[in-house]
């Protein structure tokens, strides 16, 4: 008998998490053979909602799950945990962008840096999904210097979903026919998301996207547009911020961490860059990765345009700045 994870949710009487527990509890996350213990924070005056989120999940009667445990203690949350959803944190109104959230956002993510620091797995693998989530993620780690940086990411997956069906409509092919689509930068409006390298199937033939879609103007303009503003298209028209496909990108991400990266394709992560592509060390930035034995690495020696190098500065210097502006804020 496999020994359970223990998986902790942050946020978790909130919007995201109500999609994400189920998937997280029926096996689609870890495995359908693979026990869950799962661990679910919120803040006090949300202990009655979240109560009826455990009933809702015991009512699923999943085999898998073998304990819940629904708490506002970080220091009980954070105990012993293999995989950790970063999902508590205020999400942003109409005509914010998601910086805007800094204030508001970073504090937790100091003190919960702090519980994960003494409390959860050194192997433990971190996905920040919060806002805004690589400045968070940042902000999480250095506050858990006891673990190491590779082990926190945040998550740029539901972007890099978002380009995948932007050009699965365009092409009239599933998503799953597009490949290596690269989501570059910080998750906002300055993220760059990159076809240069993705390929499409279509036919039986496999051929670059580029060639396939025939429309360089769009490549470069309406496509990337639509990506970066795609979070807030959702926001004017549900009044509310992307929760299902946040909740099923969060679950994309962790499970390829979990399983790796199907032979030489890989997936788009926030992880702390090393100075690859010229990024400067230490900041969150969005790289394209291939995953193995629970280890990513990120993709090098991808060719990048000038049009592409000048996209990738604007997002690395973006999130310099909003990195300066946490740091400043978490300093007393
Ligand atoms: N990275 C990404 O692609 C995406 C990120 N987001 C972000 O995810 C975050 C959560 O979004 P929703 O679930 O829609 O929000 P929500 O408001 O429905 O839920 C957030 C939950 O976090 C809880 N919370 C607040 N402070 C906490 C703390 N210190 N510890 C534990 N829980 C705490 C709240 O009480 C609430 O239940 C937002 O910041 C949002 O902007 C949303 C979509 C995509
Ligand atoms: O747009 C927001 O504020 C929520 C989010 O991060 C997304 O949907 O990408």
């Amino acid at each position: 008998m496999t020994e359970p994870i223990r998986v902790v949710v942050t946020g978790a009487a909130g919007q995201i998490a109500y999609s994400l527990v189920y998937s997280v509890c029926k096996g689609d996350i870890f495995g359908p053979n693979q026990p869950i213990v799962l661990l679910l924070l919120d803040i006090t005056p949300m202990m009655g909602v979240l109560q009826g989120v455990v009933m809702e999940l015991q009512d699923c009667a999943i085999p898998l799950v073998k304990d819940i445990v629904a708490t506002d203690d970080p220091n009980v949350a954070f105990k012993d945990v293999d995989a950790a959803f970063m999902v508590g944190a205020m999400p942003r109104k109409d005509g914010m962008e998601r910086k805007d959230l800094l204030k508001a956002n970073v504090r937790i993510f100091k003190a919960q840096g702090q519980a994960i620091d003494k409390f959860a797995k050194k192997s433990v693998k971190v996905i920040v999904v919060g806002n805004p989530a690589n400045t968070n993620a940042c902000i999480l780690s250095k506050y858990a210097p006891s673990i190491p940086k590779e082990n926190f990411s945040c998550m740029t997956r539901l972007d890099q979903n978002r380009a995948q069906a932007q050009i699965s409509l365009k092409l009239g092919v599933t998503s799953d026919k597009i490949k290596n689509v690269i989501i570059w930068g910080n998750h906002s409006s300055t993220q760059y998301p990159d076809v240069a390298h993705a390929t499409v199937e279509i036919q039986g033939k496999v051929v670059p996207v580029a060639d396939a879609i025939k429309d360089d103007n769009y490549l470069k303009n309406e496509f990337i547009k639509t990506v970066q503003q795609r979070g807030a298209e959702v926001i004017k028209a549900r009044k509310l911020s992307s929760a299902m496909s946040a909740a099923k990108a969060a679950g994309d991400h962790m499970h390829d961490w979990f399983a790796g990266t199907q032979g030489d394709n890989w997936v788009s992560m926030g992880v702390i860059s090393d100075g690859s592509y010229g990024v400067k060390a230490g900041l969150m930035f969005s790289y394209p990765v291939r995953i193995k034995n629970r280890n990513y690495s990120i993709v090098q020696g991808l060719s990048l345009s000038e049009f592409a190098q000048q996209k990738l500065d604007l997002t690395a210097a973006e999130l310099d700045e909003e990195l300066q502006a946490a740091l400043a804020e978490c300093a007393d």
